[in-house]
């Protein structure tokens, strides 16, 4: 009878078994037309009834294959345009620019089954998400996921609370008092890739050609290592963990760059196995050696009284969460070891580059704009005469006025970060005058790309010298009369936590380069500025630099001295 029962019990379980196989299996598939089919079509019907067109897309790739089709059709790297160009909005985002010529300012995209409204129009987006419905939008799930890696769950990437915690702590880090402490590290680092570049000129007679933006980029790499966690691409500490977390971070950057995703589409990354296993790897390794130096920073700020004093973002992310006797408090300043990392990492990839193109950028138009340069040059040396050596002052570099006239307009025209992204966190709900229906609702979800090319470079906007490089436009107040109109920084409560970091390494960078050279366009540089996450040129910046008469001679006493 019990071995009966035994058996019965047995046969129950392998049938319920085999009843809840199927039923899983019928809940998956569902839970995955849901999420790949059902919704998006859902979403795209809202949309349609909303008022917005844009082109057609396709399950599941939605609008990839035409945007994949399109830059297929572009000319090839090396072919340039004049420096001048109207058209660079065409040669970055041909595809934007075929259906904003269709569509207008604003329509609908998709990427895979995720759909993205187009913005670039400030008037709308001020509508959207201007002021307190700025709230109503977070950071797309989409680019989170891709980009986890490099960000983790950083300041660039975190949401709600955790969000609002972390940039409570981290802004007052870019006080101008603490990134006034952080002038030397960046004339010292900076004095080495002039230095270089004197070298080369010493090589070849009298001038040399340089491409500038290879320099610039490590030596921003190398600024942004040492002012967040003290660390530097040449002189390791006694494990050497300094170097190999740059080195690794580079790579990883490097990796994310070059793996061409299928972004949206769903279980696109099973395509990419082997590159994603490798980013999430160095991901891996990255922490651990952040880690290691965090765990090191805490000990020797609870024991030593020199390290209270380092400067850099990392020492003062710490602080914050310091009780003044060394111990961590554990209060809302206190951020874990892995907030920590993530915290440093976001600073390394969101930082560097971005600075380094708007330096970049900067000494191109400076060299094709030669009174421009001399104007800079002739303002440096009035506030910083050459002959008070080399020691940069924070005060003195914040009265370069013209300096950040060039600066604002080279975002205008060549803004680093070319787009802004957003999710809509609700169904929200605006009025709006463009259509017949009194209000439209852009559906929880739908994605928001915010083109600032375009606008930048919108003659509506500006004015027909709109792709000219007129600094002085920013004379009285300047820019286009509306502020969502200029976004080289983004907009609302996500605006960069950088940018004072970033105005402070430009005036110290090019004070010292345009007091060192002379610099023009070299015979091969070609114009060719293209999007690869960040607005960069396609072939570098090859510049002539010639040594100045002053600096050889105060390079002259530096070496009898
Ligand atoms: C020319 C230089 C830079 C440009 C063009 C730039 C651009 C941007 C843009 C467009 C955003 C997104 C804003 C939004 O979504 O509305 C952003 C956010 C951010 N940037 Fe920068 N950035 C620069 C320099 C820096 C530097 C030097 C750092 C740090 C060392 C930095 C750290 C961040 C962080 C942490 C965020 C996220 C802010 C948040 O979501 O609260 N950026 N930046």
């Amino acid at each position: 009878m019990e071995e009966q029962l035994v058996k019965a019990s047995a046969h129950g379980a392998m049938a319920s078994g085999a009843l809840l196989l199927p039923l899983a299996a019928t809940l998956l598939l569902l839970f995955l037309l849901h999420d790949c089919w059902f919704s998006p079509a859902l979403k795209r019907r809202r949309l349609r009834l909303a008022g917005f067109r844009g082109p057609a897309p396709s399950f599941p790739l939605g609008n990839l294959p035409e945007i994949t089709a399109t830059m297929a059709a572009m000319p090839p790297s090396s072919a340039s345009v004049s420096i001048g160009s109207a058209d660079i909005h065409g040669g970055v985002f041909p595809y934007f620019a075929r259906w904003r010529g269709s569509f207008g300012k604003v329509f609908v995209y998709w990427l895979g089954t995720e759909p993205f409204v187009y913005v670039s129009d400030p008037a709308f987006l001020r509508s959207v998400a201007g002021g307190a419905p700025g709230k109503l939008w977070g950071k797309p799930d989409v680019f989170r996921r891709d980009r986890m890696p490099m960000f983790g769950r950083g300041l660039v990437m975190a949401e709600g609370d955790l969000w609002a915690r972390h940039r409570h702590v981290i802004a007052p880090a870019f006080s101008s008092t603490n990134l006034n402490d952080m002038v030397g590290l960046m004339e010292e680092a900076t004095e080495k890739m002039l230095s270089e570049w004197t070298a080369l000129a010493a090589n070849s007679a009298s001038s040399a050609v340089v491409d500038v933006e290879r320099g610039v980029v490590r030596n921003a790499a190398e600024i942004i290592a040492k002012a967040s966690f003290g660390i530097s691409t040449t002189d390791s500490d006694s494990n050497d963990v300094g170097a190999r977390v740059f080195e690794k971070l580079q790579a990883m950057q490097t990796m994310l760059f070059k793996s061409n995703r299928l972004v949206g589409v769903p279980f696109a990354r099973l395509l990419h196995l082997r590159k994603t296993f490798e980013a999430w790897k160095l991901g891996r390794e990255i922490d651990a050696l952040l880690l290691h130096i965090i765990h090191r920073r805490r000990h020797s700020q609870s024991h030593d009284t020199a390290s209270k004093k380092r400067k850099d973002l990392l020492s003062l992310l710490l602080l914050a969460g310091n009780n003044g006797n060394g111990k961590q408090q554990q209060d809302q300043r206190t951020m874990t070891g892995r907030e920590l990392v993530d915290e440093c990492k976001t600073f390394f990839f969101g930082g560097h580059e971005t600075t380094a193109l708007a330096v970049s950028w900067t000494l191109l138009m400076l060299a094709a704009h030669p009174h421009w340069q001399d104007a800079l040059r002739q303002e440096i040396l009035e506030f910083i005469p050459t002959n008070e050596g080399t020691q940069l002052e924070a005060a003195k570099l914040g009265k370069l006025t013209k300096m950040g006239w060039v600066l604002n307009e080279v975002l205008r025209l060549y803004p680093p970060s070319p787009n802004v992204q957003r999710q809509a966190l609700h169904d929200i709900t605006l009025s709006s005058p463009d259509t017949e229906k009194k209000t439209v609702i852009i559906p929880r979800g739908t994605n928001m790309w915010v083109d600032v090319v375009a606008m930048h470079r919108d003659e509506a906007l500006w004015g027909t010298d709109a792709s000219e490089f007129r600094p002085e436009r920013w004379a009285a107040g300047g820019g286009c009369g509306d502020r969502m109109g200029y976004l080289p920084f983004g907009f609302g409560g996500r605006v960069c936590v950088g940018r004072n970091l970033t105005g402070m390494e430009y005036r110290v960078v090019l004070a010292m380069v345009l007091r060192r050279f002379e610099l023009s366009v070299a015979p091969e540089y070609r114009h060719q500025p293209r999007v690869m996450l960040s607005l960069r040129p396609a072939n570098g910046i090859q510049l002539l630099l010639t040594p100045l008469p002053a600096a050889a001679a105060s390079n002259n006493n530096t070496s009898t001295d």
